[in-house]
């Protein structure tokens, strides 16, 4: 499939930034940036990573064309004409190490690193950002929904009310690598190959004289995919005894009704009593498919209450992420080159919580040898002589450093990977089928106090003591001047 040059697919600034390095002739120095997030949305225990296929699509493409060099030129900033000279000949020649897509992933923790060039490091930010917080927050919405809802098809019926068209087909594919099983979505499913699924609307049935003859003509069309929206008029005395009557006559045919969709109404009573008619007429293999602005707290509800829904269509709450439409990752400036040398930096500010971690760093997931569950993510600085060695780790709860946990024996997985090395595509994107697949794999790894929808316990994250020890003496060094 085409896609459309995203190149200035980024903030004016960083154009601006580009320009002032390349007027002091510092474009070249290397510098290294961490894309994190400080809070995880919903209140959810761990966020579901998404975004890498994105990133490599579009880092992969990255040149400046005539088109958005002439542009540029038209801006009121007046750039010297010997910049575009620089941007024609720009490339992405930088190192990307990220945490692979499915992955669970934590407040605090390095979740894409990138060191390059400054010039090219800066102009990759806002489109890095922009992939990432949009479909790790879809991915980790539909994983709240998958949570409760373990067992039933989850069908995403989103697009219609996205935040516009690529909004909806790679919300669709974090949905999908989160546990959804289908699309509504077309273009989603030619592009990424994910199962697509549907039912009919409303306007089927209003469309027609009387719902039994919409029904029948649309049984008529699709014998073998039947599933009827029974709300049009009313789902208990006409829907569901019209549905039935079609599946009698299907049943004639040698063929099953596939399912009724409930789309108004009381969901969970509608449901007891549509899987009664069904059941009493011979038809306990019809499929009752519930939508109408569902989402984690709604399903949770009904199934609270007995419904007998085996599929859920989740549309607007899910690809708008509606009770949370952000997430707020950043990317930050950890090393830069100075004096031929690569040094760390820090953001200070009054707020702890916005105080950056400085230094290039590693993170780790530590996963308890005896009995295979994480522990704790870990984030060091590079060479990390306990993680190289094995040797018992103590574990400081930064915000409460009187909690302490003993860690002796355990694996430490890495959980950056390398994407980019000087600007070659070092990595194999896997399969979304086997994303998927280890995205439950993943999950296991997690005791369930984490995984909770509601107050979830935290999970650990904690730094190494060399990384606070930097962070302290970079305070000091900046507070001091
Ligand atoms: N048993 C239930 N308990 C809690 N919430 C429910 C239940 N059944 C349905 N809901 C939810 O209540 C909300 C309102 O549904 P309702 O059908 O009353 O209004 P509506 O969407 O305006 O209906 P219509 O589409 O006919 O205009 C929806 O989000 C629906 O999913
Ligand atoms: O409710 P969502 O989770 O967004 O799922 C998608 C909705 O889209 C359709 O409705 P339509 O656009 O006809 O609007 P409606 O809600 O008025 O039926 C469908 O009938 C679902 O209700
Ligand atoms: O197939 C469906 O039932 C469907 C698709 C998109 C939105 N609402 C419903």
């Amino acid at each position: 499939m085409s896609e459309p040059n995203l190149t200035l697919h980024t903030d004016k600034y960083q154009i601006n930034m580009m320009y002032a390095h390349w007027k002091r002739g510092t474009q070249n120095d290397r510098a290294v940036f961490e894309v994190y997030f400080r809070k995880l949305p919903f209140g959810n225990g761990y966020a579901v990573f998404a975004g890498l296929e994105r990133m490599i699509g579009y880092l992969s493409k990255l040149s400046f064309g005539e088109e958005e060099l002439r542009y540029l030129q038209t801006q009121e900033e007046g750039y010297d004409e010997a910049f575009f000279d620089e941007l024609r000949s720009f490339k992405f020649n930088g190192s990307i190490d990220a945490v692979p897509e499915g992955t669970l992933v934590f407040p605090n923790v390095p979740l894409v690193r990138v060191e390059a060039r400054v010039f090219e490091a800066q102009l990759i930010e806002t489109a890095l950002l922009n992939f990432v917080n949009y479909q790790t927050l879809i991915a980790t919405k539909a994983s709240r929904v998958k949570q409760v809802a373990p067992n039933e098809l989850l069908l995403e019926f989103g697009t219609r009310r996205a935040q516009e068209a690529d909004a909806a087909i790679w919300g669709a594919r974090a949905a999908y690598i989160a546990g959804f099983h289908a699309t509504s979505n077309l273009r989603a499913g030619l592009r990424f190959g994910i199962p697509t699924a549907g039912t009919h609307a409303h306007a089927w049935v209003q469309g027609h004289d009387s719902e039994e003859a919409a029904f029948r003509d649309y049984a008529e069309a699709l014998p073998d995919h039947v599933t009827l929206l029974v709300d049009t008029y009313d789902t208990l005395k006409s829907g569901v005894p019209n549905a039935i009557r079609i599946a009698q006559e299907l049943q004639e045919r040698g063929k099953r009704l596939k399912g009724i969709r409930l789309d108004s109404g009381d969901l969970a009573y509608l449901s007891k009593r549509a899987r009664e008619m069904l059941d009493e007429a011979g038809f306990p293999d019809v499929k009752i498919v519930a939508s109408n602005d569902l989402d984690e707290n709604l399903i949770a509800e009904l199934k609270a209450q007995g419904a007998r829904i085996d599929s859920w269509g989740v549309g607007t709450q899910l690809i708008t992420a509606f009770d949370q439409p952000a997430l707020g990752g950043v990317y930050k400036l950890v090393a830069r080159e100075h004096e031929g040398a690569m040094e760390p930096v820090i953001k200070i500010s009054g707020n702890l919580e916005k105080i950056s971690n400085p230094g290039v760093k590693e993170a780790y997931r530590i996963v308890n040898a005896d009995n295979g569950m994480a522990e704790a993510d870990y984030v060091t600085l590079p060479g990390d002589k306990d993680i190289a060695e094995g040797r018992p780790l103590r574990l400081i709860d930064p915000l409460h450093p009187h909690r302490i946990k003993r860690v002796d024996r355990y694996r430490a997985i890495p959980l950056l990977q390398p994407v980019y090395a000087k600007g070659k595509l070092v990595y194999g994107l896997p399969k979304l089928d086997d994303i998927r697949d280890e995205h439950v794999k993943q999950l296991a790894l997690f005791w369930p106090e984490h995984l909770r929808k509601l107050n979830p316990e935290p999970y650990r994250v904690n730094y190494s003591p060399a990384v606070l020890e930097l962070k302290a003496e970079l305070i000091r060094k900046h507070l001091s001047e």
